[in-house]
């Protein structure tokens, strides 16, 4: 059997008296997309939290390609190749739309900081590359027309491609996306679920997904992982999680899984 990309061992965090995440044994292997669901405070966000080093785990291990990532600040899991996206969007929203990708492929840039302050040939050769592949980025997920908009001022549906995008451009192996159609309407989930099918494909990425949006979900995820109150109660393909009845009992009282 070959590596997983993603391994994560007996993780578990406690705040306080509270055990947030317990046991928790999953893996992703490498150009999979794989969903992480579950009710309201099952610890989804906080699993996040623990792979992106926002916590450190109190118990288990977390190895990315091979290596260990537990500790590590976030800046050195985004440079290790994993770039997440945040529930509540975080975009430099004064800045424009092509400034927010334009800083995150800002920790590709080939060009040493040096010759960016003494104004280098290099420098300038780094800036147009990055530019240009900063626009390539918009592109893709159709924001180019709004490269010298303010972020703030883009529609809602908007903002949440330029996480995305922001997201992608720091040229990650692993992208984790936390409720990225949180709050879209149903053409613009079915453009997102389309948008995420298609970079994961032309980027080569392995995706971890948190959504509330069921058919979001078990529209794109080959396999499905399911916490509730910090704890896996299933694993499966969309087929398998909709009909365990453990995960229709974790959901009774909340949505209906379709
Ligand atoms: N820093 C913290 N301090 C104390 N408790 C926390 C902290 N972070 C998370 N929790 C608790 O851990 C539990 C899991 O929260 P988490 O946000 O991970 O759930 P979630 O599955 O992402 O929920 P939702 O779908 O509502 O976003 C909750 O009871 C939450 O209150």
């Amino acid at each position: 059997m070959s590596n997983p990309l993603l391994k994560l061992e007996n993780i578990g965090i406690q705040f306080g008296g509270l055990k947030a995440v317990q046991n928790v044994n999953m893996y992703l292997n490498k150009g999979e997309l794989v969903g992480l669901i579950g009710p309201n405070g099952a610890g989804k966000t906080t699993t996040f939290n623990m792979l992106t080093g926002v916590y450190v785990p109190t118990e288990g291990e977390i190895t990315f390609n091979g290596q260990s990532i537990k500790g590590l600040k976030p800046y050195q899991v985004s440079h290790k190749g994993i770039s997440r996206t945040f529930q509540n969007i975080r975009l430099f929203k004064d800045l424009t739309v092509l400034d927010n990708v334009k800083i995150a492929n800002h920790q590709l840039a080939k060009h040493s900081i040096l010759s960016s302050i003494l104004r280098l040939p290099t420098h300038f050769k780094g800036e147009a590359t990055m530019e240009k592949e900063s626009i390539e980025f918009l592109k893709i997920f159709e924001l180019d027309v709004y490269k010298d908009e303010l972020a703030k001022n883009l529609p809602y549906g908007m903002q949440r491609r330029l996480e995305i995008a922001r997201a992608l451009a720091a040229g990650p192996k692993l992208l984790l996306l936390d409720e990225p159609a949180a709050g879209m309407n149903p053409q613009e989930t079915q453009e997102l679920m389309d948008l995420i099918a298609l970079i994961r494909k032309e980027f080569d990425l392995t995706i971890l997904l948190i959504e509330h949006d069921m058919s979001l979900v078990m529209g794109i995820c080959e396999r499905i992982y399911v916490l509730d109150h910090g704890q896996l109660i299933a694993e499966g393909t969309s087929e398998e999680i909709r009909n365990n009845p453990k995960v229709i009992e974790a959901y009774l009282g909340e949505e209906v899984v379709h």
